[in-house]
């Protein structure tokens, strides 16, 4: 078994390593994996083939390519599913397909995290793994109308939440978090999509070379003419403030106006109504209207320069046209009780303008975001249902110029570093502590004291921040980086000029601090930080916006808002409490990393760039990560959970192991072959070093799987032959019991049939000597018949033999007459065997004494009436007619004879004889004679022929044959 496995080892290693065409592809095999650089080196060298994938472990590293690698085509969909992880290349499908299957097999939430910085991959995986759990999972027609939403619902939050940056043509500018449902089955039932801190202000502002969504260009470049005429727009993005700030109103490569086309369609997908579509670019045309009206100052009061835009923002938006106009230039301020009116300068005019336009766009993605997860909402399935989550979020921003959006972004990324380091690292470590498992530390930076420095309650940057912005007084931008500097001025992570020593003061500003975050040092300029943070959208504004006829901006001023006395949260307080919740979700699900690499700054296909690349590395904590995995155990699991699932890989663990599960699992590795180094026994759990060997355990529970599936279905096969047997059986006994019940009646009936035959036989015996009545009438027949056949069978056989079967009473009469008629036909018999010298001797000697011996002479006659010489004729006549009249007489007697045996008729050769006499003699005699008993007298066809034959059997070939000779021999 060792030896064996051990040659299997190797091969496995050897095709491992063939698969590693170019460096490692998991970097886990890498020699030096301390060396930052060799690390570097090998996703070079990858990236170079085209390679783009490399794992840590169960990570996914993904460098973007910058093009087309032909690599998520349907065949590779294919080629993904259902294989496990290691045994294809490293790929972006199989993290999809692996989480999936996990999620399906284990019941277990998921979530795959994809950090990165801007421009790193981090959409177009998320994209990539949509695509492969649509075109993976459960196919049916009713989940591919929600697959179908899912993937559309992108197009249109690409469209109003991202932007061209000058690192990315299409960045997203929101944290974007999706929930997707399954059913049991793995079918997709719908989704949930949670959005985070939108960069609204990009609807004011734009840096050079930037854009602002791209829906503003979509519509303008896409809409027909009629909708722009609708929206008092133009085909002309540059006479738009809003839109040309950057300069730059196209992007190489994009086409706005088919993307505005891909849009409409799919707002129909997620159940758009037309109104609501309207109502949607009506708000987006009226933004862009907002950011052209221009103020000039009067007396330091803000005077509208264009009226034209006002009452086109109107009439789009459905609301009064002096409320806004006032809104706009005015601002109402409530204090103790009274209300004062005062006019806006110029300046503040801008301002408010703005964040009208921020506050407008900002609420209508929410909405936005709130109509696509109402469309995506599983309304048809309850039940057990389990979840993969996709959370696509900003990566870590170090700017020239770093603001306030980068600080919330920071933040972001600090948070998920913790979350990276709870679940994997410290989590890891203390499980093995607690387990007993041995344990080599690693060393990690946990940046937990980063993420207090900034949440901390009353002590953090953001409690600092919100107790600026809420107080009274002449807070600003100054007053709060000097209570920063008071708060948090001694933690080791954070700087500015006043508490940095000589030598650093000289990298920073006076209104700039500095945090060094986990992935590095960023410099934040505290201008506008207040500001933002309190996203002041005047009373005024907001009440000219709930007057708005426009549904969607209806539902997103309510006029409660008015009425509210409670002041909102912060926009850095919403932001925590928003991550907060993330993290609890997170949490909750089993992690799947993907960690993007941007290779190059300028987006180019063939440029890797070590310095970018290797901050990267540093910052997304890759290093960390690989040391991790190189130390600790791919894999664990409480024993009876092992035991559990693998039992059937082994014998003695099968079907049932009665004894502790850490004993079954021992035997079930000894069994399996695991080295001793493969993994190790904690206290609860089993702890598997390297995946592969899981794997290798998973693909022969597997195999094993469709073995059992194979004894299930012969058992299966067997039992639904038996219980079809048994029912043929049932049958076979039921058909078999009519059989029997018909077949019994029938000898019943038989029996029935018998008892009366033999009660009528008795009854016939009984009565047997009365005359022939219903009652004898069978019995007698039967006698008469069972008399003749004795008598046919005993009849004398010479003239000298004078016995005769003695008859019963009904046949006695018949007997006589019968033994009478064989004794002449004996005589007659004995007569025609004498010479035919001795005849005329006799003859002559005869007919001397003919005339006395009157009775011998009539019986010659009777049997040789065609024998007698012609000229005896004359000579006898007289006595001739004598005999003559005696043979009628016996004629009439054989009649009777027959008539009293109840036989049939005459028999054939005896009329023949009869009818061969001349015709006078034969009229003579019919006259007298003629009389045929019936043939339904007689007992039957049978009977009479068995009578008339035993009668006659000899009488043939006399009456027929030898008389009409004898009579020519005699003639002669
Ligand atoms: N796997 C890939 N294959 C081909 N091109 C890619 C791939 N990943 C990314 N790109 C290219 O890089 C660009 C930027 O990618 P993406 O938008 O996904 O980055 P990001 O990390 O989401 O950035 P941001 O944080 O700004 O949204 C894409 O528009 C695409 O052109």
């Amino acid at each position: 078994m060792g030896t064996s496995c051990y040659v299997a080892e190797e091969i496995m290693e050897n095709a491992l390593h063939a698969r590693d065409r170019v460096g490692v592809q998991d970097f886990v095999l890498l020699e030096d994996y301390r060396n930052e650089k060799s690390f570097i080196e090998n996703l070079k060298k990858r990236f170079k083939e085209n390679l783009i994938y490399t794992y840590i472990g169960s990570v996914l590293v993904s460098v973007n390519p910058y093009k087309d690698l032909g690599i998520y085509q349907k065949e590779y969909v294919d080629q993904y599913r259902n294989v496990n992880f290691y045994e294809l290349p490293p790929h972006v499908f199989a993290i999809a397909d692996t989480a999936y299957r996990f999620m399906r097999e284990e019941c277990r939430d998921q979530c795959i995290l994809i950090s990165g910085e801007s421009g790193a991959g981090k959409t177009e995986a998320s994209k990539k793994i949509l695509q492969y759990l649509a075109a993976a999972s459960y196919h049916a027609t009713q989940v591919e109308h929600v697959k179908d939403k899912l993937l559309t619902s992108n197009p249109v939050l690409e469209a109003f939440g991202n932007a061209k940056t000058n690192r990315n043509d299409n960045s997203s500018r929101f944290g974007k978090y999706m929930d997707i449902e399954f059913n049991f089955m793995g079918a997709p039932l719908g989704g949930h999509i949670l959005n985070y801190l939108l960069e609204k202000s990009r609807v004011v502002h734009q840096n050079p070379g930037e854009r602002n969504f791209h829906i503003f260009y979509q519509l303008v470049m896409g809409a027909d003419d009629n909708l722009l005429q609708k929206l008092f727009l133009q085909r002309e993005p540059e006479l738009y403030y809003y839109m040309n700030q950057g300069n730059s109103t196209t992007v190489y490569g994009v086409d706005d106006a088919a993307q505005f086309q891909v849009v409409k369609s799919a707002l129909s997908v997620i159940d758009f109504t037309e109104e609501e579509e309207e109502a949607l670019f009506m708000i987006t045309a009226s933004i862009l209207h907002v950011g052209n009206i221009g103020f000039s100052e009067e007396n330091g009061q803000a005077i509208i320069a264009q009226e034209k835009s006002v009452s086109s923002i109107c009439k789009l938006l459905g609301c009064p046209e002096d409320v806004l106009k006032d809104a706009l230039t005015h601002r109402t301020i409530e204090a103790r009780g009274d209300t004062v009116v005062s006019p806006l300068n110029r300046d503040q005019a801008i301002y408010a303008r703005d964040a009208l336009s921020k506050a407008v766009y900002e609420r209508q993605f929410k909405w936005l975001v709130q109509k696509l997860n109402n469309s995506l909402e599983n309304k048809s399935e309850s039940g057990r249902r389990t979840l993969m989550g996709l959370l696509d979020i900003y990566g870590f921003e170090i700017f020239q110029n770093n603001s306030f959006e980068q600080f919330c972004i920071n933040y972001c990324n600090e948070k998920l570093q913790q979350l990276f380091i709870e679940l994997t690292l410290k989590l890891e470590q203390e499980e093995y502590r607690r387990e007993g498992i041995e344990w080599e530390t690693i060393e990690y930076f946990n940046n937990k004291i980063i993420c207090d420095l900034i949440e901390k309650q009353h002590k953090g940057v953001i409690s600092v921040l919100d107790e600026e912005c809420l107080r009274p007084g002449d807070a600003t931008d100054v007053t709060f980086l000097d209570k920063l500097e008071t708060t948090v001025g001694t933690h080791p992570h954070f700087l500015s000029y006043k508490v940095a020593d000589n030598k650093t003061k000289k990298s920073l500003y006076r209104e700039e601090f500095r945090l060094k975050h986990y992935a590095g040092d960023v410099t934040y300029k505290v201008e506008g930080f207040l500001d933002k943070n309190n996203d002041l959208l005047y009373r005024d504004l907001k009440k000219a916006m709930t007057k708005s006829s426009n549904l969607i901006t209806k539902c997103t001023f309510p006029d409660c808002e008015l009425t509210s006395k409670k002041r909102p949260d912060t926009v850095a307080t919403q932001f925590k409490k928003s991550l907060s919740q993330l993290m609890d979700i997170l949490m909750s699900k089993e992690p799947w990393y993907i960690r993007c690499i941007k290779p190059n700054d300028n987006k180019l296909s063939a440029q890797f760039d070590d310095t970018i690349v290797g901050h990267q590395v540093k910052y997304l904590g890759l290093m960390e990560n690989l040391r991790v995995r190189r130390a600790g155990f791919a894999y664990r699991r409480p024993y009876e959970d092992f035991l559990k699932r693998y039992k059937c890989l082994c014998p003695s663990t099968w079907p049932d192991y009665q004894g502790n599960a850490i004993d079954g699992v021992e035997k079930l590795v000894n069994h399996l072959g695991y080295k001793s180094d493969d993994y190790r026994m904690g206290k609860t759990k089993l702890f598997i070093r390297l995946p592969r060997t899981l794997f290798e355990t998973e693909d022969a529970f597997e195999q094993k799987k469709h073995d059992l599936a194979t004894i299930i279905q012969a058992k299966f096969h067997g039992y639904s032959q038996k219980k079809k047997f048994l029912q043929m059986k049932m049958a076979a006994t039921l058909i078999a019991c009519y059989c029997r019940r018909y077949l019994a009646k029938k000898l019943l009936e038989k029996r029935r049939w018998a008892v009366k035959v033999i009660h009528r036989f008795i009854k016939g015996f009984i009565t047997r000597n009365e005359p022939e009545n219903e009652e004898n009438k069978h019995f007698v027949q039967c006698v008469k018949a069972e008399y003749l056949r004795r008598l046919a069978q005993n009849l004398p056989k010479s003239v000298l033999d004078k016995s005769w079967a003695p008859a019963p009473v009904s046949c006695r009469k018949a007997s006589e007459l019968l033994q009478d008629m064989h004794r002449k036909w004996l005589a007659r018999k004995y007569c025609k065997f004498i010479s035919a010298e001795s005849k005329a001797q006799a003859l002559s000697h005869r007919l001397k004494v003919l005339a006395s011996r009157q009775e011998i002479c009539l019986h010659l006659f009777v049997g040789r009436l065609n024998v007698i010489p012609v000229n005896l004729y004359l000579q006898t006549l007289p006595h001739f007619l004598l005999n003559l009249w005696n043979l009628g007489r016996l004629t009439r007697t054989l009649i009777t004879c027959f008539h009293l045996l109840n036989l049939p008729c005459l028999p054939i050769p005896y009329l023949r004889t009869l009818f061969g006499l001349p015709w006078f003699f034969r009229t003579l005699f019919l006259r007298g004679q003629f009389f045929i008993p019936s043939l339904h007298g007689s007992n039957s066809v049978l009977d009479q022929k068995v009578v008339a034959d035993d009668l006659f059997k000899n009488k043939k070939q006399s009456y027929s044959q030898s008389v009409p000779k004898l009579f020519v021999e005699n003639r002669l």
